[in-house]
């Protein structure tokens, strides 16, 4: 079976509380785009796991791929699997591209070998794997809170809007990211400020990460100015960086930014 794991984008990151056990409490909005891997797994006589594509640092075992496996295989008999992941999403850009491909794995299982879970069981299975891990199991655009674990629904479809991806040449590791924060509680929530139009979200919604991480890596910001000159109603840096997205009324000409760095059309 091949399915085809997509990127997600956060809009308004706010940290809100560290918790007892390392993690932060947050609140976010979960949106899922257009960006893909591919991913192939079929029977084999050995467990396997290869990628291709964009190459992945770290050892092949401990591919997020390779974990959502064995987290079924503890509760499930499953038969050895041939992996090939097809890496096309960035990697350590905020755009939970390897929990994008843990959570796909889990659903492919579950459908190939009837294994009966239902959506709740699988993001049961998938947490662990990742914060932001659970979120994929459903893949649609929700209200984060907790450790961007736990999920409310809402109703947010931008698909009138062009959105385009631009990935600077920074990486920020999400530890790196957490470490610079000073938690604060919210004045008003993220639930409701997405409801008001994307033209006011530049004044209200705002990702955390931003400030100390701008400072680390002045061409992030860099990037979101040149964004906002090229006419977007909204842009800012996803998740823990480095990628920065922007919502436009139109495609926009971004041939400046596009010399220099990949940019994503149409995502
Ligand atoms: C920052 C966010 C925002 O959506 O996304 P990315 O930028 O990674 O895509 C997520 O919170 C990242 O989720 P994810 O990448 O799955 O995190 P994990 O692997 O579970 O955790 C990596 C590290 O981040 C920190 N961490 C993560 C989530 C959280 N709510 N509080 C934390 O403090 C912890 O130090 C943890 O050891
Ligand atoms: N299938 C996978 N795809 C990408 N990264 C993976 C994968 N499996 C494990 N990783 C590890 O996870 C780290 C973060 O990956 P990624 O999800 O792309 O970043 P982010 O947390 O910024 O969204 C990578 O540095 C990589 O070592």
């Amino acid at each position: 079976m091949i399915v085809f794991p997509n990127a997600k984008i956060n809009i308004g990151l706010n940290i809100t509380q560290r918790r007892p056990d390392g993690y932060h409490n947050l609140e976010t909005i979960f949106y899922p785009l257009m960006i893909k891997d591919a991913l192939e797994a079929v029977e084999s006589d050995v467990l396997t796991f290869q990628s291709s594509g964009i190459s992945i640092p770290g050892d092949e075992q401990h591919n997020l791929c390779l974990k959502a496996y064995y987290a079924l295989k503890k509760d499930f008999d499953l038969p050895p699997l041939s992996i090939h992941l097809h890496k096309h999403i960035p990697i350590g850009a905020g755009l939970g591209g390897g929990s994008a491909d843990a959570a796909f794995v889990i659903k492919l299982i579950n459908q190939q070998f009837n294994l009966g879970l239902s959506a709740d069981a699988m993001m049961d299975y998938a947490r662990p794997l990742g914060a932001d891990c659970a979120f994929f199991i459903n893949n649609k655009a929700v209200y984060a809170y907790e450790k961007g674990d736990s999920f409310e629904d809402i109703d947010l479809d931008l698909s009138i809007y062009k959105l385009v991806l631009v990935m600077p040449p920074a990486h920020v590791s999400t530890a790196q990211a957490y470490g610079g924060i000073k938690p604060a509680p919210v004045q008003s929530s993220l639930q409701e400020l997405v409801k008001k139009p994307v033209t006011e979200w530049k004044a209200t919604i705002k990702n955390d990460f931003e400030d100390h991480i701008f400072k680390a890596f002045p061409i992030i910001q860099e990037v979101k100015e040149e964004l906002y000159r090229s006419g977007a109603l909204y842009a800012s840096m996803s998740g823990s960086g480095a990628s920065v997205f922007g919502i436009f009324e139109k495609t926009p000409d971004l041939d400046n930014l596009a010399q220099h760095f990949q940019v994503f059309y149409n995502v």
